[in-house]
Parts: C-alpha cells; structure tokens; sequence
C-alpha cells in the first residue's frame, strides 16, 4: 500500500471562516494528506475584515513543538513544511531552524513558502518585518516559492510590463534558491480582463495557465493559501509540478463556483469537498518560453 504523506502546515488560523491553515488544512486532507496544523496567529477572523481578536504565537512556540514531535520519534516522517501567514519575522526565523532540523533526518523534506505579505491595497495585513524577512531570508531556504503579482513585484522591485516580464521576474527568483515557482495570480499591463492567470516557473520549462475570472461583489480571502495548499498536497501524492499545478488551478476553481453560487464572501470549502477532490474542470497549462 502507498505511505500516506506528512506535511507540517505553519500559517494562520482563524476561528470563524477561511484564511491560511483555515483554508487548506481540510483541503489538504480532502485529497489525501495528513496535515500537522501549526498555527502561528488564532484570530477571529482574517484580516480582511478590518478588525479582529486574537494573539500571535510566542516564536519560541515553534521549536518547542518541532521538538516535541522529534521527541515521539515521527519527525522525520515529515515530508514537507508549508509556510504561510506569518504573525512575526521572528516566528519566520524559528519556521527555517525547523526546517534545517527536518531536512537533517529527511533530507528529501520539501520547504514550500507562501510569502504572505500585507498589502495596504489588498486589506491584508501583516506587519513590515514579516515582508522583510521573507524578501531576504526566507526566498534562499525554500525549494517552492508561491507568491501573488504583488509578493513578486517585491522580491523584483519593480512592477512587470508584460506576461514575459512577470515570466522573467519569476525567473529571477530561481537564481535565488527556489526550485520552482509558481506565481497564482498575474496581474500586468495588456492582461485580458476575464481571466484569471498563473505561472509556474521551473529550471526545466515554464508554463502559463489561464481560467475564467469570476465576478464577486467582495473577492474572496484564503484563495492563494487554498492554491499553494493544494499544490504541495498533489506534489507530495506524486503529481508532476505541472501536473499539480493543473489540478490546484482546477480545484480552487471548484471551490470559487461554489462560493459564487452561494453568494458567500467566505469559501464554501465544506460544500466544494467533492468537487476539490475530483474537479470536474480542466485547465490546460501552455509552454512559456523568454
Ligand atoms: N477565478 C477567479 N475569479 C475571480 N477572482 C478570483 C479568481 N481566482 C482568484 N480570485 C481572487 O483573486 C485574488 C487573488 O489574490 P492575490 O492577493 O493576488 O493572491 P493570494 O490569494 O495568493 O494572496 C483573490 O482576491 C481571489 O479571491
Ligand atoms: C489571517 C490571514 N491569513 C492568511 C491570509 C492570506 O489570504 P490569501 O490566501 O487570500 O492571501 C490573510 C489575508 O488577509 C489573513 O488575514
Ligand atoms: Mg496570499
């Protein structure tokens, strides 16, 4: 029988609806991942909301439960960290001396980052260290890298002029330590206006996938967390990147019809479970070359 994969979430956790661990925990089980849930803020609500309760963990939390973990022997059955929403950069410091740790007993363990940053624009709000930590310290331990338009115009500095641009800031990044990066959601000059558009961007080829874009009256939250989510989980059940990166783009696809159809502003994450198992859509992702 195939092993089942262990992949240890680190991001956030909001009690009423969906953001970080609250959006791809249940996915990442859905289609076929144990998750250990690791959850660096318990808040309310997503930030998005302009308000909220709740506390950030203290960083020395982290290590402490990474050791607890080793302590019953099952450390080195980790496969994988993810790391999203983070509540400080010395939480973000604690996440890479877990990963260091980890990849010491499995040295195949993947580090995939979700570079969560606050955008005054957008509403998410993430205070300015946690940008700075992922810019400069993060982006050379990861073996991923997922960022939006934005996360990418960061680590570039500098918005794209074109799809190739975008292509070619993504590139960029590889020289930076990731092994692959996907971009979920593009934004440049030119950009049809119905779509929705992702890269993904590796050493051996790159590949550009376009869906349609949905109409909502307020844009859903938890939607990039569900993507890099979903991927990592369909890469650890032995998907190709490319492949992965199909299906996330489907599932989530799945999930935004449903939450369109119930008028909801929160994913419908439970009602879509089936539908983010077994997508009934299919992008095709293209070949992009420089
Ligand atoms: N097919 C779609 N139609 C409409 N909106 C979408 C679609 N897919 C994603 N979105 C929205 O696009 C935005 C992507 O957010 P962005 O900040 O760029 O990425 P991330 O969610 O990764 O942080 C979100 O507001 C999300 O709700
Ligand atoms: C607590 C929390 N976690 C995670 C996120 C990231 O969500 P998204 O996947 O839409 O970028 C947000 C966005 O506001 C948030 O408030
Ligand atoms: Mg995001």
């Amino acid at each position: 029988m195939k092993r089942t994969p262990h992949l240890l979430a680190i991001q956030s956790h909001v009690v009423f609806g969906h953001a970080g661990n609250s959006a791809a925990v249940f996915p990442m089980q859905r289609v076929g991942v144990n998750v250990w849930p690791l959850n660096t803020v318990q808040f309310s609500n997503h930030t998005q909301y302009g308000q909220w309760a709740g506390e950030v963990l203290a960083p020395q939390q982290i290590p402490a439960l990474v050791e607890g973990i080793a302590a019953i022997g099952e450390l080195g059955n980790c496969d994988a960290v993810l790391s999203g929403y983070l509540g400080s950069a010395a939480q973000g410091r604690a996440i890479l001396t877990g990963v260091a740790r980890i990849k010491a007993i499995n040295p195949k363990a993947l580090y995939v980052c979700d570079p969560v940053m606050g955008h005054p624009e957008k509403g998410c709000i993430v205070p300015q260290e946690v940008s700075d930590f992922l810019l400069d310290e993060a982006v050379a331990m990861a073996d991923f890298l997922c960022p939006n338009q934005l996360e990418l115009d960061s680590f570039a500095g500098r918005k794209p002029q074109s799809l190739f641009d975008c292509l070619a800031m993504a590139k960029a990044l590889l020289a930076r330590g990731p092994k692959a990066v996907l971009v979920k959601h593009l934004d440049y000059p030119g950009k049809l206006p119905d779509g929705f558009e992702m890269l993904l961007v590796t050493a051996e080829g790159s590949w550009h996938l376009r869906r349609p874009l949905l109409a909502f009256p307020r844009q859903p939250v938890g939607v990039g967390d569900l993507t890099s989510g979903l991927f990592l989980a369909r890469v650890l059940l032995g998907d190709s990147l490319l492949a992965a990166f199909e299906f996330a783009a489907a599932a989530v696809h799945e999930v935004l019809l449903e939450t369109q159809a119930c008028a909801s502003y929160e994913l419908e994450l439970v009602r879509a479970q089936d539908r983010i198992a077994h997508p009934r859509v299919r992008f095709e992702a293209t070949p992009i070359g420089l």
